[in-house]
């Protein structure tokens, strides 16, 4: 039986980071990110139902998705994010359990889910630990703007749009504090896979 542990935290909080560091040491990471990315390419099933829902003034002019315009709707909105999530969540969940099964498959002990949302979505009947990439609110704002070029306004309508993080580490099996350095951040790591004694 594979361990499968979900990795989250909120927008910019270094998940991407941390789940880099567990690539590094072998670890099968499955990203509900690249996930959402793949199920809406041109062709495929959400991406019909998007520009159905939306209208095409959310495609750029070589017919994939503008997801600047689509974040821009949805973040401002939550009827329009709601709809989005019902569209595009369905194929995600799909497409990461494929994965997952893939990983298995390959003999990997250990499989990481890095979801976002998994206590918004309430996926956490899908994973056995939890681990929450914590920043504090002025740290996340920064890297958030930094990041993504964002307006102040712009980051704090993303932020607003996702459980506090305060909220995740109350629901967490452990935390990852990324206020600091990186080195930083991979020690606390390293010290978790010690614990729980996560194999590749
Ligand atoms: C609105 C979209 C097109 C904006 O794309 P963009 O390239 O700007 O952002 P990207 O996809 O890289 O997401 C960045 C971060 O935003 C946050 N985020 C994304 N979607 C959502 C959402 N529906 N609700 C809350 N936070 C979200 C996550 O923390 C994510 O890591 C895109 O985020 C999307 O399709 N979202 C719906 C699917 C979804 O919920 N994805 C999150 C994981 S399943
Ligand atoms: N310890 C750190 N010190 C400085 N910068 C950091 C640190 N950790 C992450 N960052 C930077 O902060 C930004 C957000 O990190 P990252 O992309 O890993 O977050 P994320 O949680 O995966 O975000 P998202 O939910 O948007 O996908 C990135 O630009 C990253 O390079």
């Amino acid at each position: 039986m594979a361990f499968i542990v979900g990795l989250t935290g909120g927008i910019a909080s270094g998940k991407s980071t941390v789940s880099k560091l567990l690539e590094k040491r072998g670890f099968a990471i499955v990203d509900a990110d690249i996930a959402a990315r793949k199920v809406v390419e041109p062709g495929e099933r959400a991406y019909m139902d998007i520009v159905e829902a939306f209208g095409s003034r959310v495609l750029l002019e070589d017919g994939t998705l503008n997801r600047a315009k689509l974040g821009s709707i949805v973040f401002q909105n939550e009827e329009e994010r709601k709809k989005l999530n019902a569209i595009v969540h369905p194929a995600v969940r799909k497409k990461m359990k494929d994965w997952q099964e893939e990983a298995i498959e390959s003999g990997k002990q250990t499989v990481i889910l890095d979801i976002p949302l998994l206590y918004e979505s309430k996926l956490t009947h899908l994973v056995e630990k939890t681990i929450v990439v914590f920043v504090n609110e002025e740290t996340q704002l920064k890297r958030l703007m930094e990041r993504n070029a964002f307006t102040e306004k712009e980051a704090k309508s993303r932020i607003a749009s996702q459980m506090p993080l305060r909220e995740k580490v109350e629901l967490a099996d452990a935390v990852i504090d990324n206020n600091g350095s990186i080195e930083e951040t991979e020690t606390q790591l390293d010290q978790l896979i010690e614990k729980w004694k996560m194999k590749p």
